[in-house]
Parts: C-alpha cells; sequence; structure tokens
C-alpha cells in the first residue's frame, strides 16, 4: 500500500501568536503575579498626584490634619520603589524561564523531526532561532505584563483630568488620535524591517556553519577570501533592514518627543485659565500637571510595542520550528520469530524537489547480506537512509518482518536496527560511551567484545584513560572515528544492520578484519551495506546495483561483474 508524506503549510503570523500563548501559559503564575506588582506601582502613582495636590491645598490653607496626608505622600513615594524592584526581578526570572522552556521545546521539536530537519532549515539558521529567537520571544509575557500597566496609566491619567475638570480631559484628547496613528504605522513598519532582519540573520547563521564544517576545505583551496565573502553577502541587506528599523525607531520616537509635550502643556493651558477663573485649587493645578504626564505616557507605548513586535516576529520563526513534521512512530511489535527480513514496494524519494529514488522494489532475505552498489550520486546513502527509516520515503512502503516500519513503535524499530555512518559523531562523553550510545545501553564487555570486532580496541586501550577517554582528549584520524562508529553499531546490532559507506576510511587489510568480524561475531542476521569496493560487493550474499535512483539489477557480484557497466561502477 502506498503512503505518501504530508505536506506541511508555511506558519502564519496566527502561528507565531500561538507559540507566545502558549509561552504566556507557561509562565501564567508569574505573568499574573508582574501583572499585579506593576499594576499596584501604576495605582500607586496614579493616587500621587490626588494626595499630594490635596496635601498642598491643606498646607496652603494651614489646616491641622495635614500630617496624616503628609505620610500617606511619603508611602505612596516609597512603595513603587520597592514593586520597582520587584518588577526587575520577577521581569527577569519569567523572561529566563519562558526562554529555557521555549529552548527546550524547540530543540525537542527539532529532534523529532530527524535528520531531515536541516533539509527544510539550515542548521544555522536552526542555531539562531534556537538562541536569539526563542530570547527575543521569551519577553513577551513580561512585556504584557507590563503593557497592561503602561496602558492602565495614561488612561488613569486622562479620567483623572476628566474628574479634576472635564475641559483637562478634552483637551488632551484632541490629540490623542494623532498618537494612535502614530503607534499604529510604528507597528505596522518595524515588523517589517524586522521580520526580514531576522531572516537575514539566520542566513548569515547557516553560511557561518556550513564554513565552519568545511574549514579543512577552504583553507585547503586558499579561499577564505573568497568564503568570508560569501558568508557576509547578506551584509548590505541586512544593514539596510537594520537602519530600517533604527530608522522606524527613531521616527516614532521623535514624533512621540514632539507631541507629548504639547499635549502637556495644552492641558497646563487650560489648567492655568481654570484656576485663573477660580474653578481649579492650586493643589489641583499640581495634580493636573502630574496627571497630564501620566497620560501622556502614553508615547512610552512605543517602547512596549516595539518589544512586542520583536517578540511576534520571533516567535513566526519559531513557528516553522515547531511546524517542521515530527517522526511519527506506530504502536506494532516485530515477531518474535521474525529473522530481519526487509522490503521496500515502490519507493520513491525526493530530495532537494526531485525524485532520486523511484520505483524501487528490493528483497532482503533475513539473515542475507546485501550490498548497494551504484555511481556516486544513484541514490545509496537515500536507500539506506529509508531502510533504517532515518527517513520516510515519499512514497511506496518498507516492511521489516512483514511490519511496515512507520508502525513500530520507537523502541522496536531502534533495538531492530543498527547503523554506521561514512562519519560517525562521538557522542557519548567518552570513546567507551559512544560505542554504548544508544537506545539501549550494551554491558562493557560487550562494548569491549564491539570494540574488537570493530578493530578499534588495540587504538582504544592506548588511550591515555582507555574505554574512559574523553572524547575530546581523543584526536582520532578518519578510519578510527569509522572503527569506533562501527563498534556503536555492532554492540547494538539488533535485526538488521545497516552500514552506509562506514569503511570507506579503513585500509584494505582492516577492512577486510572487520568484514570476517562482522559475519562471524557480529549477531544481526541481516545486513545492507553500502559498498564502494568490489570485494564488499564480492562478501555479500547479493548486490542491488543502483542507477540515477532506480534498481538496474540485482544478483551475486560474481554474475554482474561479467557485466562491462557494474564493473565501470568500480573504475575497473
Ligand atoms: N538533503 C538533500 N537535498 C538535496 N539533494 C539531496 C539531499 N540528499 C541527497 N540528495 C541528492 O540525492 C541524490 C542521491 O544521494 P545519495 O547520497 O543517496 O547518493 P550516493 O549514491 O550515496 O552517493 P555517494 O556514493 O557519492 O555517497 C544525489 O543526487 C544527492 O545530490
Amino acid at each position: 500500500m502506498a503512503a505518501t508524506v504530508p505536506r506541511h503549510a508555511a506558519p502564519s503570523a496566527r502561528d507565531g501568536d500561538g507559540i507566545l500563548r502558549a509561552a504566556l501559559r507557561h509562565s501564567a503564575g508569574r505573568t499574573l503575579a508582574l501583572a499585579a506588582v506593576t499594576t499596584a506601582s501604576t495605582g500607586a502613582a496614579l493616587l500621587l498626584p490626588a494626595v499630594l495636590g490635596h496635601t498642598l491645598d491643606l498646607l496652603l490653607a494651614r489646616r491641622g490634619d495635614t500630617g496624616r496626608w503628609l505620610l500617606l505622600s511619603c508611602a505612596l513615594i516609597c512603595v513603587p520603589a520597592v514593586l520597582d524592584a520587584l518588577d526587575e526581578l520577577l521581569t527577569a526570572t519569567t523572561t529566563a524561564r519562558t526562554t529555557a522552556w521555549l529552548r527546550h521545546r524547540a530543540l525537542g521539536d527539532i529532534l523529532a523531526a530527524g535528520p531531515r530537519a536541516t533539509a527544510r532549515i539550515r542548521a544555522g539558521d536552526l542555531v539562531t532561532r534556537l538562541v536569539g529567537n526563542t530570547a527575543h520571544a521569551a519577553t513577551a509575557p513580561a512585556t504584557l505584563a507590563g503593557t497592561a500597566a503602561a496602558v492602565a496609566g495614561p488612561l488613569g491619567g486622562i479620567v483623572a483630568l476628566g474628574v479634576i475638570d472635564p475641559w483637562l480631559a478634552a483637551a488632551f484628547l484632541a490629540g490623542a488620535p494623532l498618537l494612535a496613528l502614530l503607534l499604529r504605522a510604528f507597528a505596522r513598519a518595524s515588523t517589517d524591517a524586522l521580520t526580514a532582519y531576522q531572516r537575514l540573520q539566520g542566513d548569515i547563521a547557516g553560511r557561518l556553519l556550513e564554513a565552519l564544517r568545511g574549514a579543512r576545505t577552504i583553507a585547503a583551496a586558499g579561499t577564505a577570501g573568497r568564503e568570508r565573502e560569501r558568508i557576509l553577502r547578506p551584509l548590505p541587506d541586512l544593514s539596510r533592514h537594520g537602519h530600517r528599523v533604527w530608522h522606524v525607531q527613531g521616527r516614532s520616537t521623535a514624533q512621540a518627543a514632539t507631541l507629548v509635550p504639547l499635549l502637556q502643556i495644552t492641558v497646563l493651558a487650560v489648567a492655568g485659565l481654570q484656576l485663573s477663573r477660580g474653578r481649579l485649587s492650586v493643589g489641583d493645578l499640581l495634580a493636573a500637571s502630574r496627571y497630564a504626564a501620566l497620560a501622556t505616557g502614553v508615547g512610552m507605548l512605543v517602547g512596549h510595542l516595539n518589544a512586542l513586535v520583536h517578540s511576534r516576529t520571533a516567535a513566526r520563526r519559531l513557528a516553522e520550528v515547531r511546524a517542521l513534521p515530527p517522526v511519527r512512530h506506530g504502536t506494532r511489535r516485530l515477531p518474535a520469530d521474525g529473522f530481519g527480513t526487509l522490503r521496500l514496494r515502490g519507493v520513491r524519494a525526493e530530495r532537494g524537489g526531485r525524485a532520486v529514488l523511484r520505483g524501487v522494489d528490493l528483497d532482503l532475505p533475513g539473515g542475507t547480506t546485501l550490498a548497494v552498489v551504484g555511481r556516486s550520486g544513484s541514490g545509496k546513502s537515500v536507500l539506506a537512509e529509508l531502510a533504517g527509516r532515518l527517513a520516510d520515503p515519499d512514497d511506496g512502503e518498507i516492511t521489516l518482518d512483514g511490519v511496515p516500519l512507520r508502525d513500530l513503535t520507537r523502541e522496536q524499530l531502534r533495538r531492530a536496527v543498527g547503523y554506521a555512518f561514512a562519519r560517525p559523531a562521538p557522542l557519548g562523553g567518552t570513546v567507551g560511551g559512544t560505542i554504548a550510545f544508544g537506545s539501549f545501553t550494551p554491558s562493557p564487555a560487550a562494548v569491549r567484545a564491539a570494540a574488537r570486532a570493530a578493530c578499534a580496541d588495540d587504538f582504544l586501550r592506548k588511550l591515555p584513560a582507555g574505554y574512559a577517554t574523553a572524547c575530546a582528549d581523543a584526536p582520532l584520524s578518519g578510519g578510527e572515528s569509522q572503527r569506533l562508529g562501527l563498534a556503536r553499531a555492532f554492540a547494538h546490532a539488533g535485526r538488521l544492520l545497516i552500514l552506509d559507506d562506514a569503511t570507506s576510511s579503513l585500509d584494505s587489510v582492516t577492512e577486510r578484519r572487520v568484514a570476517e568480524a562482522l559475519l562471524a561475531d557480529v549477531a544481526a542476521p541481516t545486513r545492507l551495506i553500502v559498498a564502494h569496493r568490489p570485494a564488499t560487493a564480492a562478501r555479500a550474499d547479493r548486490v542491488a546495483w543502483l542507477e540515477e535512483g532506480r534498481v538496474r539489477a540485482v544478483g551475486p557480484h560474481a554474475a554482474l561483474w561479467r557485466e562491462r557497466a557494474y564493473r565501470e561502477v568500480f573504475g575497473e
């Protein structure tokens, strides 16, 4: 039965908002506490002008009960200072925890997507999203908690102006639409510029990581200058968008800075007029001047809005990570009496938008060894990737002992399939740990036996701390590193062992010894070996010969060797 991989639509701004909502839910307790603190601080700030004004009026009238009001004024000045300290603490801890949570989740998404994650988003770009974009998105809860107070302050100021004298509120509100327009234009322009800026940052990071991976090639080719140019090619665009962000921010801040004092002066002028008419007291004038300052705090919203725009654009980039299709596992188990029979039917795989495997049918009976050969780029590694379910075919089906690979539980799949690659990654902390690294931890004796089979035991024992030597202290040659990878695969051999070009750096003698040990000592009944050497193909029971993504022939090496085109695959 053919199975087609579902396509995923590009995430929208709403998906980014979904990330922010999830972050808010995650930090709900702290965000609410922060909102309470900032609101209390704003409440104190709103009370202070009224209390100060009343106290001034009492002092001017030389009334006896001023002491209580003076004390209240002092308290209203001191309490916000304490609340501000609490605000700083809560803001920092909320943001740090949310960052950690977002990073954890994004890392989970990347790992769940498997090796094909980097086929959709470049590795460097993923790092930028994991490090930078998570930190920006994580500021949203604290910013939102602060924004509520930032809105409450100016609103309360306007209401208080209206309570003192409706003309004062009217004078302020006359200029408010201009401020609203300013904020809207800012949010739009800033979002566009920031989206482009963050995309280009990811692009540069992707190029940088590629260059770091290929540092030796670049040094050998003497192309460091050209490479620097390639990495920095998006820099002028980055700079242009960065300047655009500054320009938008600067312009909006300048406009707010002009508008805000004008509004304050207008309110004060009206208050002065009302004082001269005897409709306001001196205390009212003092209160009105402070409320006008609070009301114009609406200009501060530019800063909050800026932070929110940053968070939203960053969250949108995290939504793209979240949308990476995860590798899903089924619930089925392998039959206990299975012997590792692998079957591929109508398998098709696409890479970079083109089919690199087409109509592949292959049978690998349990207990046999199949060598996969073909010219470079014929699809051998992609086939090996699919056979061990490091990726799913875009069409067709692959079964192990009659069970489709996608239906197997993760645990069953990873226990059943062992893997070795051309460039294994030392992920176990120590060299011994690297061999033990896998879905289960083999015993030290099994680790040593696997190392012996992979001809790695000798050089591992000579390391400063033997098998306990840290990987960082054990610089390995290409061949030694491959032998470590082979040992890891041997120690985890299940029903099916896949070696993808895993012996290419071994000398012929070591390769022969490893091949003999593989047949004699490694308890994996079925083996799929991507081979470049005729000797490796000759040792297999059968050979699958790939040509441009199709199976050209399957048969014993000796029979295929009669064909000139087959011999040419090996450069004969
Ligand atoms: N992630 C990818 N994006 C785009 N194209 C890819 C990707 N992975 C593989 N390909 C292409 O798929 C084709 C088959 O690649 P594959 O690695 O399977 O070849 P191969 O037969 O193993 O070659 P070699 O012997 O050189 O290792 C190649 O043309 C390769 O360029």
